[in-house]
């Protein structure tokens, strides 16, 4: 085994059901140690990636190495049990056994598991242990799925949307242990709907859309920098004021002005209220005006609506 190899690396993957391809040769990595967050919209692919990696399905092409070895050998699949934990979108848990005996259960099924009682506490689980998993809260269930991911200290862990559905407290409860789990080294590689959750935790992230992968990179980089943005007021084309404002601010070195989705963008090395001020004063100049001016911090969500698009998609799940 390479130790220097990533925790995952899944290379041109492919996954076709029926006549449609799900997956279209994505790609990503996700390096040891570290959170990646794989986003996308509904249908794009993430889960039948993921459990691609978890080798719950076979893909139908590319390359899947998880902590090193060749996922799709049959081999390898014993030693990757012990190594790998994995938290299920549907919980797959069993019904009729009690919570405690689940966990405990799945803790037999390690070398060196860690401590079921003090988990079950950690995840708010103590007062339901011995209440069979089919009346446990969807919530509940969550956080005993999480605990069976994560009980036999795992190199790495899949967790696919393990807060979807959590009330705040839960959420914060799983955010806390996530945390612990990175600080003791863990690779973890999380499905994610929710962009707070990506701003908390990841430290790379993912996009995927239709099948493939289409950004990669730290959430600041995803994000992008802060720029100047300027509605423009009614009856002005975005490209002519884009023009005009450009032409004004043309003795500023280093600022650049684009029309861009409707509006106007003014970028820069230095984005801050002194450049806010030099363009509110440029744009006067033209004599256009604007329905509205500000310094604009981009969030992850405007970074994935803009790789993503806005629209819902009649393909998605
Ligand atoms: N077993 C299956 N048979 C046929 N189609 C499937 C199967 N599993 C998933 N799909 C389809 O594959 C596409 C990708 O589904 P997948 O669950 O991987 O998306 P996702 O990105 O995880 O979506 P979500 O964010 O909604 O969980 C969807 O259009 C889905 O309907």
């Amino acid at each position: 085994m390479l130790t220097d190899s990533p925790a995952l690396l899944v290379d041109g993957l492919r996954k076709r059901y029926g006549d449609r391809d799900v997956v279209s040769g994505l790609s990503l990595r996700a390096a040891r140690g570290e959170l990646t967050a794989v986003l996308g919209p509904n249908g794009a692919g993430k889960t039948t990636t993921i459990e691609c990696c978890e080798g719950l399905r076979r893909p139908d092409g590319g390359r899947v190495e998880v902590l090193g070895l060749d996922r799709t050998r049959p081999e390898n699949a014993a030693e990757l049990r012990h190594r790998v934990g994995v938290m299920l979108q549907e919980g797959g848990l069993p019904m009729a056994p009690h919570a405690g005996a689940v966990l405990r259960h799945v803790a037999s099924l390690h070398d060196r598991p860690e401590a079921a009682g003090p988990l079950l506490e950690r995840l708010g689980l103590t007062t339901v242990a011995r209440t069979r998993v089919r009346h446990l809260s969807g919530g509940q269930r969550q956080r005993l799925a999480l605990a069976c991911a994560i009980v036999g200290e795992p190199e790495l862990v899949f967790l696919d949307e393990p807060t979807a559905g959590l009330d705040p407290q839960a959420r914060l409860a799983v955010w806390d242990l996530v945390r612990e789990l990175r600080a003791a080294g863990t690779s973890m590689v999380l499905t994610t709907h929710l962009m707070s959750e990506v701003e908390e935790l990841a430290d790379h992230v993912v996009v995927v859309d239709r099948g493939a992968s289409v950004a990669a990179g730290r959430p600041a980089e995803l994000r992008g920098a802060p720029h100047v943005r300027i509605a423009p007021p009614p009856g002005t084309s975005a490209a002519t004021l884009a023009a005009d404002l450009a032409a004004a601010l043309a003795q500023h070195a280093g600022l650049d002005t684009c029309a861009e989705a409707g509006g106007v963008v003014v970028r820069g090395t230095r984005m801050d209220a002194a450049v806010l001020a030099v363009v509110a004063r440029a744009l006067a100049d033209t004599g256009h005006g604007a329905a509205e001016v500000a310094l604009t911090r981009p969030t992850l969500e405007d970074a994935f609506l803009s790789l993503t698009g806005r629209e819902l998609r009649a393909d998605a799940a």
